[in-house]
This record gives C-alpha cells, sequence and structure tokens, in this order.
C-alpha cells in the first residue's frame, strides 16, 4: 500500500515536471516560477528515488493516548493480544500522507518527533511503546520481521521476553552488521541506537563534540545528524548550507552516498585541503612538515612573511617625471609605510593609503623643484597644479612600477609560494625555527600546486592580504540593482494585464502574482536560478559562512586548519565528531578542550557512544592493550558482537613477505572486501596486489573505512613510523569487521604480545 502512494506521487512529480520542461517563454515571473517548480520536483523525484529501498522499517505500536491519529496498522485494534487501543505508527524514509483520508500519516518521516520513540524506547522506559517492530525486505518485498514487546505483560502473553541486551532491534542490528562490505557506507536509519538518537537529534546551539573509540557509529552518527537538521531547520540551512569535513577524499567517497540515500542532496563534503577555493591539495608533506605548517605559530610567520613585502628601498630609486629627476628616498617610503600600516587594514587594502602617501610626497618633491619662487615668496604651483601633478603621476608607468615593487598587490597563493621558495624569507618571516626546520618547509616553486597543510596557511593570508574587490562590488551593486528595476518592470506589466473587467469588483480574497512578490523577492529568485546550489556556491566563496558544520575525524585537524574552519561558522553551530586516541597527525590534537576553548570558552558539550558497531570483541581484546598503551585513562568501546574468528600474527622471512600476503589473499573465499594495511615504504611497491576485493594502503589511508578482513604488515614499522605511531596501530586494528591477521618479518611489538599463530600454523 505504501508503495502504491509512493508510486502516485513519483508519477504525479514525473507528470508535472513534464509539463514544466515544456512550457517555455513568458514573463521573468513565470520564467522564474518555472524553475523553482523544475527543482522542487527534480528533489521530490530524487527523493522518492532515493526511499525505495527499505521504504518502512519500522513500526510501534504505542499506548493510545487518543490525541494523535492512528495510521492504517489500527486494524489490531481490538484484538485480545494485549495490543487493544494502540495506535499504530509507521516509521521509514519518509513521510507519507493519506490523502483520501484526511491527511492522516502514512508513513512518519524517520526524523520526525512522534518516529522518535522507535529508537528510544527501552523497557526500563518504554516511552508507551508496547511493541516495536523491525521490518526488513528486499525490493518491496518483506524478508523478515523482528518483535520487541517492551511491555512484560504482554511480552509474556506473547511467550516471549523482553529484550535486556542493551541494543534495540538486535537482530535486525547484527544482520546489518554481520553484512559483506562493499566499500561504500550504508546509511542506518533502520536500526540507530538511543545513545546515537540523542546526538543525532541534540538541540545544543554551539559545538557538540562527538568522543567515541573506534566503530561506535560517529561517521554515522553525523551524517545522519546533518539529515536531520537539515529536515528540521530546512528553512534556515537550505540557504546557509551545511559544510561535511573529511580526512581525504576516500573517505569521503565512502561516506558520499550516506546523505543522498537519505533524500539530501544539499550538503558540500570537502576536506580541509580542498576548502579553499581554487586550490586542490596535490602535494604531500613529510609528517613533521605538516607539524610545523598546522602549529599556530604559523599565525606570526604569516603576518611577518606579509611586512616583509612591505619594503623600503636600500638605496634611493632615481626616477623621471616629465624630463624632472626626483627621488624615491628611505624616508618617503618609510613614513608612507607607516601611514599604511597605522591603517590596520590588511595589506591589499591598505596599499592604496601606501601609494596616495608616496605620490603626494613625489608630487611635493617636484613642486618643490619647479615652483620655488625665485624671488623667495611661496610656491607658484596652485592646489589644482599639484592635484593635476598626483594624478598624473598615479598614471606614470615608471612611478608605479617604483611603488609596485615596495607594497606590490598579492595573492595569498604568491605569499606562500615565495616564502617556501626561499630560505631567506622563511628565515626572516620565522626567526624562532631552527634550520632544519626551515629545511622541512622549503620547497622549489610549485607551480600553483599545494599541499592540505597549505590551505589553513592560504586562507590565514587571505586575512592579511584582503581583497582590493570594491570595482567588483560595484559592478555587483549595478547588477542588482538593473535586476530589481528589471523586476518591477515585470510586475509592473502584470498589474497593467489585470483583467480590467474583474478591476472594478475584483475579489479581494483572490492573491494575484504582485500580492505575493515584490520586485526584491522576484529578482532574489531569478539570481537564485542563475546560480548553482547552495553548496556549488558555497565551494566558491571563501568567505561563505555555514548554517552548520560537522567535522569528522575532528581529532586530525591542526590548529591552523580549526582557525580556516571557524572562519566559516560564526554562530558556531558545529558537531565535531572524533576519537583522541585515532590521532594519526602529529599536528592533530589530543584535547577537545584545548582546541575548542578559544573559540567558544565553555559552552561546547561533549557526548560519548560507548558501543563498538564494527569490530568483533576478539580483535578488540587485542586493541584494547594498544589503547591502554596510548592512555590508560581512556575507556574502550564495548564490542556489540563476536565474530567466531580469532586474530592471529604469523613470522615470516622478509624475502617472503609478499608472496605470503598474496597466498593469504588466495585463500580469501566468500565476498567483502581486504585491506593490506602496510608501513608507507611498501604502499607504492605492493600495488600490483590491488584487486576489485583488496586494497593495499597506509594507516592514512584506512582512517574512519571498514573492511571485512584486515591484513596488517610489518606492525613493527608502522609503529617506528610516526610520533603517533601506536595511535596509527590502534586504527589500523580496528577496522576489521570480521577477521584480522598480522605479518611480520621484524620482531612484533610488544603490545601485540597477545596475538599468537594462526590455527593451521
Ligand atoms: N545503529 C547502527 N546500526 C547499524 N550499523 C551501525 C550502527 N551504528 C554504527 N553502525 C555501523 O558500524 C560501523 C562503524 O561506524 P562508523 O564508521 O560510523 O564508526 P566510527 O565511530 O566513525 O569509527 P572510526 O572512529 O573507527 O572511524 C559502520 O559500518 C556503521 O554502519
Amino acid at each position: 500500500m505504501l508503495y502504491g502512494h509512493l508510486d502516485s506521487l513519483r508519477e504525479y512529480a514525473q507528470t508535472r515536471l513534464g509539463r514544466v520542461l515544456l512550457e517555455t517563454g513568458g514573463t521573468p515571473q513565470a520564467r522564474s516560477e518555472r524553475e523553482s517548480f523544475t527543482q522542487m520536483y527534480t528533489e521530490d523525484i530524487a527523493k522518492y528515488d532515493a526511499a525505495e529501498h527499505g521504504l518502512c522499517f519500522g513500526r510501534i505500536d504505542v499506548r493510545d493516548t487518543g490525541t494523535n491519529g492512528s495510521g492504517p496498522g489500527d486494524v489490531d485494534a481490538g484484538n485480545s493480544d494485549g495490543l487493544d487501543d494502540t495506535e499504530v505508527r509507521y516509521i521509514g524514509r519518509l513521510g507519507i500522507l493519506d490523502e483520501g483520508n484526511d491527511f492522516e500519516p502514512l508513513l512518519l518521516d524517520w526524523r520526525a518527533p512522534l518516529a522518535r520513540p522507535f529508537y528510544l524506547a527501552t523497557p526500563a522506559a518504554p516511552e508507551g511503546v508496547i511493541r516495536r517492530r523491525h521490518i526488513r525486505s528486499r525490493g518491496r518485498a518483506v524478508t523478515a520481521l523482528n518483535d520487541e514487546y517492551l511491555d512484560l505483560e504482554v511480552a509474556q502473553s506473547h511467550g516471549t521476553t523482553t529484550p535486556t541486551g542493551g541494543v534495540a532491534g538486535e537482530s535486525a542490528l547484527l544482520a546489518a552488521l554481520n553484512a559483506a562490505r562493499t566499500g561504500q557506507m550504508h546509511d542506518i536509519v533502520a536500526t540507530i541506537q538511543s545513545e546515537q538518537d540523542s546526538i543525532i537529534r541534540s538541540e545544543h546551539r554551539s559545538v557538540l563534540v562527538v568522543q567515541g573509540g573506534p566503530g561506535t557509529g560517529k561517521t554515522a552518527v553525523a551524517l545522519h545528524r546533518a539529515a536531520y537538521l537539515l529536515y528540521t531547520y530546512r528553512k534556515q540551512l537550505a540557504k546557509a548550507g551545511v559544510l561535511i569535513v573529511g580526512p581525504n577524499s576516500t573517505f569521503l567517497d565512502y561516506i558520499g552516498q550516506v546523505l543522498p540515500s537519505l533524500g539530501e542532496t544539499g550538503v558540500l563534503l570537502s576536506t580541509i585541503g580542498d576548502l579553499y577555493p581554487g586550490v586542490r591539495a596535490e602535494l604531500e608533506d613529510e609528517l613533521v612538515t605538516g607539524e610545523i605548517k598546522g602549529s599556530l605559530d604559523m599565525v606570526d610567520v604569516l603576518k611577518k612573511a606579509v611586512r616583509d613585502r612591505q619594503e623600503v628601498p636600500a638605496q634611493p630609486v632615481p626616477l623621471m617625471f616629465d624630463s624632472y629627476r626626483i627621488t624615491l628616498d628611505r624616508k618617503i617610503v618609510t613614513r608612507a609605510r607607516g601611514r599604511a600600516r597605522s591603517s590596520r587594514r590588511p595589506h591589499n587594502l591598505a596599499r592604496p593609503i601606501f601609494v596616495s602617501a608616496v605620490i603626494e610626497a613625489l608630487a611635493d618633491q617636484l613642486a618643490a623643484l619647479i615652483g620655488t619662487d625665485p624671488v623667495g615668496g611661496g610656491n607658484l604651483l596652485s592646489r589644482d597644479d599639484i592635484a593635476d601633478i598626483r594624478s598624473e603621476m598615479r598614471a606614470d608607468p615608471d612611478i608605479i612600477a617604483a611603488i609596485d615593487a615596495l607594497w606590490p598587490q598579492l595573492t595569498p597563493q604568491q605569499v606562500l609560494t615565495d616564502l617556501l621558495a626561499s630560505r631567506d624569507r622563511l628565515a626572516m618571516a620565522a626567526p624562532a625555527l631552527t634550520t632544519q626546520q626551515i629545511d622541512l618547509l622549503h620547497r622549489p616553486r610549485s607551480r600553483g600546486r599545494f599541499s592540505a597543510a597549505d590551505a589553513p596557511l592560504l586562507d590565514e593570508l587571505a586575512e592579511l592580504l584582503g581583497v582590493d574587490d570594491a570595482a567588483d562590488r560595484e559592478r555587483a551593486a549595478r547588477r542588482w540593482r538593473r535586476q530589481i528595476a528589471d523586476a518591477q518592470g515585470a510586475l509592473d506589466i502584470l498589474t497593467g494585464s489585470a483583467p480590467q473587467d474583474l478591476e472594478d469588483d475584483l475579489d479581494p480574497e483572490l492573491l494575484m502574482a504582485y500580492d505575493l512578490i515584490d520586485a526584491t523577492q522576484l529578482a532574489e529568485r531569478q539570481d537564485l536560478r542563475r546560480h548553482e546550489t547552495t553548496a556549488e556556491r558555497a565551494a566558491g566563496d571563501r568567505t561563505w559562512t555555514y548554517g552548520h558544520v560537522i567535522v569528522d575525524e575532528a581529532q586530525e585537524l591542526s590548529e591552523m586548519a580549526w582557525r580556516m574552519l571557524m572562519r566559516r561558522i560564526p554562530n558556531r553551530w558545529m558537531t565535531v565528531v572524533g576519537d583522541t586516541a585515532q590521532t594519526g597527525d602529529p599536528a592533530g590534537s589530543s584535547s577537545w578542550q584545548r582546541i575548542l576553548e578559544p573559540y567558544v570558552a565553555n559552552r561546547w558539550r561533549k557526548a560519548e557512544l560507548t558501543v563498538n558497531y564494527r569490530t568483533p570483541a576478539e580483535i578488540m581484546r587485542v586493541a584494547h592493550t594498544v589503547l591502554a598503551a596510548i592512555d590508560p585513562e581512556q575507556v574502550p568501546p564495548r564490542s556489540v558482537r563476536e565474530s567466531g574468528f580469532a586474530p592471529w600474527a604469523r613470522h615470516v622471512d622478509a624475502g617472503e613477505l609478499a608472496e605470503t600476503v598474496q597466498q593469504t589473499l588466495a585463500a580469501h573465499d566468500g565476498p567483502g572486501l581486504i585491506a593490506v594495511i602496510v608501513p608507507h615504504r611498501l604502499a607504492g611497491e605492493w600495488a600490483h596486489l590491488e584487486g576489485a576485493s583488496v586494497r593495499v594502503a597506509t594507516v592514512r589511508d584506512v582512517k574512519g573505512l571498514e573492511f571485512d578482513e584486515v591484513l596488517l604488515v610489518e606492525p613493527g614499522d608502522i609503529l617506528a613510523e610516526s610520533p603517533r605511531g601506536l595511535n596509527d596501530l590502534y586504527v589500523a586494528l580496528t577496522r576489521a569487521t570480521q577477521r584480522l591477521g598480522v605479518l611480520h618479518s621484524s620482531a612484533l611489538p610488544e603490545v601485540l604480545d597477545g596475538l599468537h599463530a594462526p590455527a593451521e600454523c
């Protein structure tokens, strides 16, 4: 029945879309309405298509309070199974109303408040729910039903017990967790657990930190929170947009389908490295280089680097103007620079002050030269003469070139490239750095290519330099005035063309177009039409401020990256998701307090996730030892299941390592993905082992991802490779949903002593 409704909704949207697309011509207003309808119907169809799989996945029978309408399930009313007088609610991917029956809800959107008890109810706090049913389906056929009775009496009358394991919908959950991985993350709407639900729907309006061990669903929760917020605060967020920041593009590909599968497409996903418009992170920095670039000390270094571009010439600069010799000396430049600097404007915006001051001084110099009264009176040149000289000087290419050399108009890319390409510039801007650190930062001119750690530096420089966009702004203002005038013209025509015979006895209730919209609103609509989606517009605009920002794997962000991010969210409404025990980047953080306090003082909240849905208990026992070595205070998450496979470690000779990996891969049967996690030195060398179901990757590349099976190679090297080697090891160990094997030619790190040889050896 629900699928029948879904088909009708889709058909309606398709027919309307077809009609709108066929229409042509008309007034500007008609065109703009057509654009909005096209967008609306296209989005509707995408939403209906996304809801096709698992349209309805839950049902709750709630003790009838008599206030809410009941759905189609009220056929149950009157049964003698303890479920009399219940209100039945079906929960699904979108809301469907019964148009033929007073718009009664047939299916509740999972995000609607009435759907909430489906996720929250427990036997201890049943929220009025007597029975919770998980409905699993394939295509349009129901394949399984699982009922939980939350009311003891009703449960007994059905000969079952109430759930006690602490997880809701256990069999549906376990089915989801045991399914083979495909390389794409899936949504979890059908099985969201109550500790996750309260984070997804949290009303906290400042920074919400979601801390949780590996596999606790932090990423899943963050994505569902985005969908929930877009549903609940659609008006506010659709315009400003939501930004999700992830650690790398592989991770963003992995999670990329989750929001569209929930019917949400207007979200911008980006890494920090790609957040600066027009720049892609293409270069890779050494870990230590990234650490230096990520430190807050860079704020001063960049400030200094910009000041160093405001030069005073070593020698006076001789200039010819109108066949007179004038001199741009140190005194003129020093005074002009002082004036420009004391304006406290960013470099490019202070430049006009510098230029004016220099021109003024040069014009005075010339005036003194040519206007001095030979008989000793005042200067013979009038004010107008001097003004003329100044404006001629402003147009003189030699003078402008001399000024440019001293206070050039600069772009962030230029300043950073020049800085990193010169040891001298680096040494001047960063006197506190050692020669070794300067060597690490130094790199040849990169022809417009940058690394991920460069993006926050470019952003900082953009602030320090400022953009002199006065001309652009004036052009935009002119265009905007023209648009409003055009829109007003269109509305006037509409008013003029209102049928005359109607005019006298015009029904005051009848709303005409010009009652509903004014010229500014109409112009706004046309403007929207001309542009891309909110997410696309935001991506191209460095100064865009978002409605909400979600940061995943947030522990990896450097101090400079936080600064960059905070500029984009002045209202500080953020969801920050991470695990400080998994910090792999030396520039990353180990304390939320330290990172957030400067931005939000104590207005941030922490929510914790405690259950591991990914890693089976057998593997977590090994990972716990590593966690204890990282931080004995951290409480490991509790695994929700066992896989039945003991993790193993095997020693092989260095020469046989590759072959053994190959053999192990060949012996793998069954569906699913395997990751061979290797130290950096082997990543390129072993790329040939990759296949449809095999990935060869470093720890950095598998951050946030998961696989059915993990083969960890040379953990000793991984440990030694980074100052955060233990954290890396912890991440690597916790990627598997089923099996873990370790192959090593060098000694096994002590923290992995608990691993034994595989059963067949
Ligand atoms: N309520 C749930 N129902 C079904 N699957 C779930 C649920 N919660 C989490 N999962 C699954 O558990 C796995 C781990 O989730 P996720 O990747 O979000 O964890 P994480 O905390 O971000 O992990 P890490 O810190 O290791 O990156 C995913 O496959 C996710 O779909």
